[in-house]
Protein backbone atom coordinates (compact mmCIF):
# COMPACT_ATOMS: atom_id res chain seq x y z
CA UNK A 1 0.00 0.00 0.00
CA UNK A 2 1.76 3.19 -1.06
CA UNK A 3 1.89 6.32 1.64
CA UNK A 4 1.95 9.72 0.80
CA UNK A 5 2.27 13.02 3.12
CA UNK A 6 1.49 10.86 6.13
CA UNK A 7 -1.75 9.37 5.14
CA UNK A 8 -2.32 5.70 3.45
CA UNK A 9 -3.87 5.97 0.36
CA UNK A 10 -6.29 3.23 -0.47
CA UNK A 11 -7.07 1.82 -4.09
CA UNK A 12 -9.31 3.91 -5.65
CA UNK A 13 -13.59 2.01 -5.32
CA UNK A 14 -13.87 0.91 -8.78
CA UNK A 15 -16.74 2.49 -10.17
CA UNK A 16 -20.06 1.08 -9.15
CA UNK A 17 -18.67 -1.19 -6.59
CA UNK A 18 -21.75 -1.19 -4.26
CA UNK A 19 -24.06 -1.94 -6.97
CA UNK A 20 -25.32 -5.39 -6.76
CA UNK A 21 -28.19 -7.51 -8.28
CA UNK A 22 -30.24 -5.17 -6.11
CA UNK A 23 -29.26 -1.51 -7.54
CA UNK A 24 -29.94 -2.47 -10.63
CA UNK A 25 -33.03 -4.02 -10.27
CA UNK A 26 -34.25 -1.17 -8.65
CA UNK A 27 -33.23 1.13 -11.20
CA UNK A 28 -35.11 -1.07 -13.74
CA UNK A 29 -38.34 -1.00 -11.71
CA UNK A 30 -38.16 2.68 -11.23
CA UNK A 31 -37.75 2.80 -7.74
CA UNK A 32 -35.05 5.15 -6.23
CA UNK A 33 -33.15 2.99 -3.67
CA UNK A 34 -32.47 -0.91 -3.73
CA UNK A 35 -34.06 -1.40 0.09
CA UNK A 36 -37.59 -1.56 -1.78
CA UNK A 37 -36.90 -5.00 -2.00
CA UNK A 38 -36.79 -5.81 1.92
CA UNK A 39 -40.10 -4.83 1.92
CA UNK A 40 -41.35 -6.50 -0.99
CA UNK A 41 -40.08 -9.27 1.29
CA UNK A 42 -41.51 -8.64 4.66
CA UNK A 43 -44.72 -8.15 2.40
CA UNK A 44 -44.77 -11.45 0.67
CA UNK A 45 -43.88 -13.26 3.97
CA UNK A 46 -46.04 -11.56 6.43
CA UNK A 47 -48.64 -9.61 4.00
CA UNK A 48 -49.03 -6.58 6.18
CA UNK A 49 -50.05 -3.52 4.01
CA UNK A 50 -53.64 -4.50 2.32
CA UNK A 51 -55.46 -2.54 -0.48
CA UNK A 52 -57.06 0.47 1.09
CA UNK A 53 -54.16 0.52 3.95
CA UNK A 54 -53.39 3.91 5.67
CA UNK A 55 -49.64 3.48 6.24
CA UNK A 56 -47.10 6.18 8.13
CA UNK A 57 -43.28 5.55 6.55
CA UNK A 58 -40.66 6.56 9.02
CA UNK A 59 -37.68 7.77 7.37
CA UNK A 60 -39.02 7.68 3.56
CA UNK A 61 -36.64 9.52 1.72
CA UNK A 62 -35.87 9.01 -1.33
CA UNK A 63 -39.43 7.14 -1.45
CA UNK A 64 -39.02 3.40 -2.50
CA UNK A 65 -40.99 2.66 0.55
CA UNK A 66 -43.46 4.87 0.47
CA UNK A 67 -43.87 4.42 -3.32
CA UNK A 68 -44.35 0.74 -2.70
CA UNK A 69 -46.91 0.88 0.05
CA UNK A 70 -48.57 3.24 -2.13
CA UNK A 71 -49.38 0.57 -4.96
CA UNK A 72 -50.13 -1.84 -2.42
CA UNK A 73 -52.96 -0.07 -0.59
CA UNK A 74 -53.78 1.52 -4.18
CA UNK A 75 -55.92 4.59 -4.25
CA UNK A 76 -58.57 3.69 -1.29
CA UNK A 77 -55.77 3.66 1.10
CA UNK A 78 -53.24 6.89 2.10
CA UNK A 79 -49.41 6.51 2.55
CA UNK A 80 -47.93 9.46 4.55
CA UNK A 81 -44.14 9.42 5.38
CA UNK A 82 -41.56 11.70 6.94
CA UNK A 83 -37.53 12.22 6.79
CA UNK A 84 -35.35 14.69 7.44
CA UNK A 85 -34.62 15.12 3.88
CA UNK A 86 -37.65 15.73 1.00
CA UNK A 87 -38.61 12.67 -1.48
CA UNK A 88 -38.44 14.17 -4.61
CA UNK A 89 -39.75 11.35 -6.78
CA UNK A 90 -42.99 12.12 -8.17
CA UNK A 91 -45.97 10.17 -5.60
CA UNK A 92 -49.54 9.17 -6.59
CA UNK A 93 -51.89 11.14 -5.05
CA UNK A 94 -52.66 9.35 -2.16
CA UNK A 95 -48.73 9.53 -1.49
CA UNK A 96 -47.49 12.46 0.59
CA UNK A 97 -44.16 13.07 2.20
CA UNK A 98 -43.29 15.45 5.00
CA UNK A 99 -39.73 16.62 6.01
CA UNK A 100 -39.04 16.58 10.09
CA UNK A 101 -37.45 15.10 12.65
CA UNK A 102 -39.26 12.17 13.99
CA UNK A 103 -36.80 13.04 17.39
CA UNK A 104 -38.50 16.11 17.47
CA UNK A 105 -41.73 16.45 16.30
CA UNK A 106 -43.50 19.99 15.80
CA UNK A 107 -47.39 20.85 16.06
CA UNK A 108 -47.71 20.68 12.15
CA UNK A 109 -46.55 17.39 11.94
CA UNK A 110 -47.87 15.82 15.10
CA UNK A 111 -51.19 17.12 13.81
CA UNK A 112 -50.78 15.50 10.16
CA UNK A 113 -50.09 11.90 11.97
CA UNK A 114 -53.02 12.27 14.02
CA UNK A 115 -55.30 9.77 12.97
CA UNK A 116 -55.29 6.33 12.71
CA UNK A 117 -52.89 4.31 10.53
CA UNK A 118 -53.05 0.53 9.84
CA UNK A 119 -49.55 -0.09 9.58
CA UNK A 120 -46.41 1.43 10.52
CA UNK A 121 -43.03 1.12 8.68
CA UNK A 122 -39.65 2.66 9.95
CA UNK A 123 -36.61 1.78 7.76
CA UNK A 124 -34.79 5.04 9.75
CA UNK A 125 -31.08 4.54 9.68
CA UNK A 126 -28.77 7.16 11.67
CA UNK A 127 -25.84 8.60 10.09
CA UNK A 128 -23.40 5.88 10.91
CA UNK A 129 -19.98 6.74 12.43
CA UNK A 130 -18.70 3.16 11.86
CA UNK A 131 -18.55 2.98 14.94
CA UNK A 132 -20.53 -0.46 15.90
CA UNK A 133 -22.11 0.96 19.68
CA UNK A 134 -22.97 4.21 18.77
CA UNK A 135 -24.36 3.04 15.90
CA UNK A 136 -26.60 0.85 17.13
CA UNK A 137 -27.41 2.97 20.11
CA UNK A 138 -28.35 5.70 17.77
CA UNK A 139 -29.97 3.14 15.49
CA UNK A 140 -32.04 1.78 18.62
CA UNK A 141 -33.35 5.90 20.29
CA UNK A 142 -34.71 5.88 16.53
CA UNK A 143 -36.27 2.52 16.90
CA UNK A 144 -37.81 2.93 20.44
CA UNK A 145 -39.19 6.29 19.01
CA UNK A 146 -40.87 4.23 15.74
CA UNK A 147 -42.62 2.34 18.35
CA UNK A 148 -44.04 5.18 20.36
CA UNK A 149 -44.96 6.32 17.41
CA UNK A 150 -46.38 3.00 16.57
CA UNK A 151 -48.09 2.59 19.73
CA UNK A 152 -49.70 5.87 19.53
CA UNK A 153 -51.13 5.94 15.87
CA UNK A 154 -52.06 2.25 14.76
CA UNK A 155 -55.17 0.89 15.32
CA UNK A 156 -55.32 -1.65 17.05
CA UNK A 157 -54.70 -5.18 15.25
CA UNK A 158 -52.48 -2.92 13.00
CA UNK A 159 -48.99 -3.79 12.12
CA UNK A 160 -45.27 -2.40 12.69
CA UNK A 161 -42.02 -3.08 10.90
CA UNK A 162 -38.81 -1.16 12.18
CA UNK A 163 -35.40 -1.73 11.42
CA UNK A 164 -32.72 -1.99 14.11
CA UNK A 165 -29.04 -2.12 13.56
CA UNK A 166 -28.40 -5.09 16.29
CA UNK A 167 -26.63 -4.11 19.39
CA UNK A 168 -26.32 -5.28 23.20
CA UNK A 169 -29.65 -4.03 23.35
CA UNK A 170 -32.12 -5.72 20.70
CA UNK A 171 -33.04 -8.01 23.14
CA UNK A 172 -34.48 -6.01 25.07
CA UNK A 173 -36.26 -3.70 22.45
CA UNK A 174 -37.97 -6.98 20.83
CA UNK A 175 -39.01 -7.55 25.01
CA UNK A 176 -40.56 -4.13 24.45
CA UNK A 177 -42.19 -4.35 21.11
CA UNK A 178 -44.02 -8.06 22.25
CA UNK A 179 -45.86 -6.52 25.17
CA UNK A 180 -47.60 -4.38 22.31
CA UNK A 181 -48.28 -6.85 19.68
CA UNK A 182 -49.57 -9.99 19.48
CA UNK A 183 -46.88 -11.49 17.28
CA UNK A 184 -43.39 -10.42 16.68
CA UNK A 185 -41.08 -11.87 14.61
CA UNK A 186 -37.41 -11.06 13.47
CA UNK A 187 -36.66 -11.06 9.69
CA UNK A 188 -33.63 -10.29 7.81
CA UNK A 189 -34.64 -10.14 4.50
CA UNK A 190 -32.26 -11.96 1.56
CA UNK A 191 -31.87 -8.33 0.05
CA UNK A 192 -29.85 -6.79 2.96
CA UNK A 193 -26.26 -6.46 2.50
CA UNK A 194 -24.68 -9.41 4.12
CA UNK A 195 -22.37 -7.46 5.50
CA UNK A 196 -24.69 -5.11 7.28
CA UNK A 197 -26.05 -5.46 11.02
CA UNK A 198 -29.25 -4.25 10.14
CA UNK A 199 -32.43 -6.87 10.70
CA UNK A 200 -36.15 -6.37 11.17
CA UNK A 201 -38.27 -6.26 13.78
CA UNK A 202 -41.80 -7.25 12.99
CA UNK A 203 -44.85 -6.47 15.63
CA UNK A 204 -48.22 -8.46 14.23
CA UNK A 205 -51.65 -7.36 15.56
CA UNK A 206 -51.19 -4.56 17.87
CA UNK A 207 -52.93 -5.33 21.37
CA UNK A 208 -55.73 -3.53 22.28
C1 LIG B 1 -32.31 3.76 4.61
S1 LIG B 1 -33.01 5.33 4.43
C2 LIG B 1 -34.70 4.94 4.11
C3 LIG B 1 -34.95 4.43 2.72
C4 LIG B 1 -36.43 4.35 2.39
N1 LIG B 1 -37.10 3.32 3.17
C5 LIG B 1 -36.65 4.05 0.93
O1 LIG B 1 -36.98 2.91 0.63
O2 LIG B 1 -36.50 4.94 0.10
C6 LIG B 1 -33.06 5.90 6.07
C7 LIG B 1 -33.66 7.28 6.25
O3 LIG B 1 -33.86 7.55 7.64
C8 LIG B 1 -33.88 8.96 7.75
N2 LIG B 1 -33.77 9.42 9.13
C9 LIG B 1 -32.73 9.26 9.97
N3 LIG B 1 -32.96 9.87 11.14
C10 LIG B 1 -34.21 10.43 11.04
C11 LIG B 1 -35.00 11.23 11.92
N4 LIG B 1 -34.57 11.58 13.14
N5 LIG B 1 -36.22 11.62 11.49
C12 LIG B 1 -36.66 11.30 10.25
N6 LIG B 1 -35.95 10.56 9.37
C13 LIG B 1 -34.73 10.13 9.76
C14 LIG B 1 -32.67 9.36 6.90
O4 LIG B 1 -32.73 10.73 6.53
C15 LIG B 1 -32.77 8.41 5.72
O5 LIG B 1 -33.36 9.01 4.59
Amino acid sequence: MAVRKGKISRPPKKKGQWEDHYTRKAKEDKYPARSVYKLQEIQRKFTLIKKGAKVLDLGCSPGSWLLYAAELSGGGGHVVGIDLKPVTIKLPPHAEALVGDILSLTPELEEAFSSGFSVVISDMAPATTGMKDVDAARSLELCDMALTVAIERLLSGGHFVCKIFQGGDFDAYVTRVKGHFKQVKIFKPESCRKQSKEIYVIGIGKKE
